[in-house]
């Protein structure tokens, strides 16, 4: 067995909620320095995980160890483990000195120190003019600060992060990402970091695990899980639009007992491609286009081509998959093969 430490490690982790099994043997671990995100659809289990971990509930099974040592037992405040939300849960009726300071109130640190402490956080996010506000006189991006700025203050080995930019505008999200990842470099902390934004999944994490159901499907780079998935469930997950999945093969080759898949950007419109189609719709998104094809036995293909492709709705089409870019994956249990 290694003797590697990881700073998190998820052992068959189990939690229902009466009859629903909100986690069903979760095994993760995470290295110090390393940032994973976690993906999955609505009610797989993200919050969960991060909850469990934080202390904020207890699991029916499993360990949670954070450095090697086993949590479980551990409450909230001695699991050096920092938590930020969506909302980014501030205190209200505190302005934001006053937020910072709390958390190190409660630990019992020096009023001396815990202002000398506050402010450098303070100014590490860029946020020292806002020290009087009150959180409903800022906007997000500016909360959003103060929530990491009282993270930073809790000095944790492990940072959970939950969905902190989903009230953020597009560029205010980019440039906060950009932070973000700053910050957790300087630190060597690590990070786990839930989002249902699929590009903030991509860019953010050293690996990227994606959770079905209260399972861990994949863990692995972003490359990694995007190129190779390890089943047609996140084939169909990650990617916009997602892979096209044939079940029986089909246009893409029939093989009895397999589903095979194709990415649209691995489908080329070309007059000398193999397969025959007609177009349905074609979606113009600026830099790029989707086009929605059927082939004749009913077969629905999205297509994804440079800006300005020259079709039109039921414009007959021949298109060319990538030989080397199609997947092939067991139709019964849908795990690659
Ligand atoms: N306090 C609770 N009581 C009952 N059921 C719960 C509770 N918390 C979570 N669940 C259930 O557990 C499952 C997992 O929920 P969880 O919040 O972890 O999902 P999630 O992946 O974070 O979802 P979302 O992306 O929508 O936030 C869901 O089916 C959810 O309804």
């Amino acid at each position: 067995m290694s003797t590697e430490h990881h700073a998190i490690r998820l052992e068959s982790l189990t939690k229902s909620y009466g009859k629903v099994a909100a986690l069903d043997g979760v095994d993760l671990e995470v290295r110090t320095g390393e940032l994973v995100t976690l993906v999955g659809p609505s009610g797989s289990g993200k919050s969960t995980i991060l909850r469990l971990i934080a202390g904020l509930e207890r699991p029916d099974g499993g360990g949670i160890l954070v450095n090697g040592q086993d949590v479980g037992s551990l409450p909230p405040h001695r699991r050096a483990v920092a938590m930020v939300f969506q909302d980014y849960a501030l205190y209200p009726h505190l302005t934001v000195r006053g937020n910072l300071l709390f958390g190190l109130r409660v630990r019992r640190v020096r009023r001396g120190e815990a202002e000398q402490r506050a402010q450098q956080a303070a100014e590490r996010l860029g946020i020292t003019d806002l020290l009087d506000r009150y959180p409903d006189q800022m906007s997000g991006g500016q909360r959003q600060r103060v929530a990491l700025a009282r993270a930073l203050l809790r000095e944790p080995r492990v940072y959970l992060f939950d969905e902190p930019m989903a009230s953020l505008d597009a560029p205010l999200r980019f440039a906060t990402r950009a932070d973000l990842l700053a910050l957790h470099r300087e630190l060597g902390t690590a990070t786990i970091y839930v989002t249902h934004d699929q590009a903030e999944a991509m860019t953010l994490g050293d690996r990227v695990a994606v959770l079905q159901a209260g399972q861990v499907r994949q863990v692995g780079s972003p490359q990694e899980v995007y190129d190779w998935p390890a089943d047609t469930f996140v084939a169909g997950f990650l990617g916009s639009p997602p892979m096209n999945l044939v079940p029986g093969g089909g246009v893409l080759g029939g093989t009895a007992g397999v589903t095979l898949g194709v990415r649209p950007e691995d489908l080329a419109l070309d007059p000398e491609g193999s397969l025959e189609a007609t177009v349905e719709a074609v979606e113009a998104l600026g830099s790029e286009a989707i086009v929605l094809t059927r082939c004749a036995d009913g077969t629905r293909l999205v297509v994804r081509t440079g800006p300005r492709p020259d079709v039109r709705p039921r414009d007959r089409v021949r298109l060319r998959p990538d030989p080397s870019r199609i997947h092939r994956f067991d139709a019964v249990s849908g795990r690659r093969r």
